[in-house]
């Protein structure tokens, strides 16, 4: 893999390779963009077949979370951090202090939080070493677990998305087809059972099927069944490129609504959603409730404060769609065009010289 050639695609900012081989840790930091603000994302931990996807793989989830910081209005550019490992064999307090060094030796560039594979115990573990680190336990006056609020996001992001597609953001009598019923999914899924949605629902972990099915009478499906099914809404909530040339053609629904990352594999699948009258809730959009709660955490955590923030989702969602129609293009560029434009225009204002009190500038010789 041509890493320098893989940055400039992209411009990404910085590659950080952290290795310890006391505790196995094996971590790759992604620092996309930096513009708006130190970079905010989370860390993955998963079990990676190669070096070049667990690359691959940071590297789009830190400049999706460029796109998502933006687009919600916060002051924060975007990055991610992947571990390559098992989260069920491979992690030990060890690996997450080393991990916890290596954030604090960027001195701030880089501040995390969980994802996919972390935990908030594993936040709290990294907090010894860092304060970088947002996500960590309400016993520290924190925000804890971002995944119930990334799920009120998606909610209600859904929400915005049914109005789009029936002119009625009530989901009552909708039926939603659940990809992964994990930490986001399952508040989802209560959400939407108290609504009166009917439930799918496929994971590739049959108990969280299971719990699902007997809290909320949810209908299981295999997890190759769950693209063809009969119904309103497809919300993807497990990994990403889900919506793909296999499994457009299998889609049977008017809304795709989740809350998973890249779920497009390539842009033109959004195209092609666009063209079969899909109405697509941009991932980076929908699902940044999480993203806005920990955030909130740098300013002193405000739950209040936080969750007002997490319900503009919903305009934010419609004002998207809006844009699409007017420039007639599809929602997922409307999304990108709406943050690259707030990353531009802080960008030129910082064209200004304003000193920054760090570092050798001109007037510290004297
Ligand atoms: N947790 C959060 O606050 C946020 C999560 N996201 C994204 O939402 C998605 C879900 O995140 P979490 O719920 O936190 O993760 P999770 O790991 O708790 O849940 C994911 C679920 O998907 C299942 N799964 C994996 N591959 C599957 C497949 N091929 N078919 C069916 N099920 C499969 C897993 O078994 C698991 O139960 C991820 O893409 C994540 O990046 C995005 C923003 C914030
Ligand atoms: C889980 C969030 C707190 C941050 C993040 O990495 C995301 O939104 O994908």
């Amino acid at each position: 893999m041509e890493i320098f050639k893989k940055m400039e695609e992209h411009d990404y900012e910085q590659l950080v390779f952290c290795q310890d081989k006391n505790s196995g840790l094996k971590a790759i930091i992604c620092i996309h963009d930096t513009t708006l603000g130190p970079a905010l994302g989370g860390t993955r931990m998963w079990n990676y077949e190669t070096e070049e996807e667990a690359i691959e793989d940071a590297i789009r989830l830190g400049r999706g979370m460029t796109y998502k910081n933006a687009a919600a209005g916060l002051n924060l550019g975007g990055g991610k951090t992947v571990i390559i490992g098992d989260p069920l064999k491979d992690k030990n307090e060890e690996m997450f202090r080393a991990f916890g060094r290596f954030i604090q030796g960027l001195n701030g560039r880089y501040i995390t939080a969980e994802d996919v594979g972390t935990t908030v115990a594993d936040m709290d573990m990294i907090h010894e070493e860092t304060d970088f680190v947002t996500g960590i336990s309400p016993a520290f006056g924190s925000s804890g677990n971002p995944s119930p609020v990334t799920a009120y996001g998606a909610y209600i992001g859904m929400k915005a998305a049914a109005m789009e597609a029936y002119g009625d953001d009530s989901l009552e009598g909708k039926t939603v087809a659940v990809q992964g019923v994990g930490n986001v999914a399952y508040p989802l899924c209560e959400y939407l059972h108290k609504e009166g949605a009917k439930l799918i629902v496929t994971d590739i972990n049959k108990e969280a099927v299971q719990r699902a099915v007997d809290a909320f009478g949810a209908t299981a499906v295999e997890p190759g069944e769950i693209y063809s099914q009969d119904a309103d809404i497809f919300a993807p909530c497990a990994m990403g490129a889900i919506i793909n040339d296999e499994t457009i053609p299998q889609l049977k629904v008017k809304v795709v609504a989740g809350s998973a990352n890249n779920q497009l594999k390539e842009e033109r699948h959004g195209d092609e959603l666009e063209a079969r009258g899909i109405v697509y809730a941009p991932d980076f959009v929908i699902n940044s409730g999480g993203v806005i709660n920990v955030a909130d955490e740098l300013y002193g955590y405000n739950n209040e404060r936080a969750m007002k923030r997490v319900e503009t989702i919903y305009d934010s969602i419609t004002r998207i769609f809006e844009i699409a129609k007017r420039d007639g293009i599809p929602s997922y560029i409307a999304a990108e065009r709406m943050a690259e434009e707030r990353i531009e225009r802080v960008r030129n204002s910082r064209s200004q010289f304003l000193r920054s009190g760090h570092g050798h500038d001109i007037l510290s010789r004297r």
